[in-house]
């Protein structure tokens, strides 16, 4: 595996019962790349990312990250999961949350109380830090979930539609923010179905039930099917609405 290699899945399959919703996937991401996985609900990208986050187990193939084969606990510091479903305590207040996370990650102190300061700032709930998460709204929660996948700044981060629930201006700070992570070397792998949030990402993959039907920059896409929007390109590969 060559050193910028960050992740790797090689001819991963997963079923549920006898729903085949991956077949034979193959990607691999480099390191500080923003990889998007772009497709239709029930595609398969919650299935794919929480494999690659070492939640769920592939039925055939093999995920490397960090060139660990997945699922592996030693990885729990170096990887950030952002889920679907927000995994908070609502009867506890978002510091209190915050506290419980950065304990498994091993924060403490100064270092704890400033990485809290840090990401909380960059969601903007640095007000609400001491109200219970039950009495935060839905994109609160989504935000509070954002900042705890970043708390222990992970080497690789992977957000499952982070921004839905999000208003622009924020999902735009978010987005400058992962540029930013990105830059300094955070390998990140997102789920959207959002056009423009796609563009965004320096590598897509085309996810179309349970296969990979293109690979490749917005650019690249765009130009191999001279389509002007990745909506287009997703048309052209015979993919459904997004
Ligand atoms: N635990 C499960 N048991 C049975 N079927 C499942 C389970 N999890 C997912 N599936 C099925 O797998 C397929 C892919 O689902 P998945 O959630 O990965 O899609 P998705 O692309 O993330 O969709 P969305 O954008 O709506 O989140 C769907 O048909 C879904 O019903």
């Amino acid at each position: 595996m060559n050193t910028s290699l960050k992740v790797q899945v090689t001819n991963v399959c997963k079923s549920f019962e006898n729903n085949l919703v991956l077949q034979n996937i193959n990607l691999d991401v480099n390191e500080g790349e923003i990889f998007g996985l772009l497709g239709p609900s029930g595609a398969g990208k919650t299935t794919l990312v929480k494999m690659i986050a070492g939640i769920n187990n592939a039925d055939s193939g093999t995920i490397r990250v960090l060139n660990v084969l997945m699922p592996n606990l030693s990885l729990l510091k170096k990887v950030g999961f952002m889920a679907q479903s927000n995994a908070l305590y609502g009867e506890l207040t978002a510091l209190e949350n915050l506290d419980f996370f950065a304990a498994i990650y091993g924060l403490r102190g100064s270092i704890r109380k400033a990485r809290i300061d840090s990401v909380m700032d960059l969601v903007k709930l640095t007000e609400n830090l001491r109200k219970p998460v039950s009495q935060y709204s839905g994109g609160m929660k989504r935000r509070l979930s954002l900042a705890i996948s970043l708390l222990h700044e992970p080497e690789i981060l992977i957000l499952d539609e982070p921004t839905v629930g999000i208003d622009p201006v924020l999902r735009q700070s978010v987005w400058n923010e992962l540029k930013r992570l990105s830059e300094n070397g955070t390998t990140i792998i997102v789920t959207t179905h959002v056009m423009d949030e796609a563009e965004k990402c320096e590598r897509l993959a085309l996810l179309q039930d349970g296969h990979i039907i293109a690979t490749g920059s917005p650019e690249e896409l765009k130009e191999k099917t001279n389509a002007s929007s990745i909506e287009e390109v997703f048309l052209q590969y015979g993919g459904a609405d997004v």
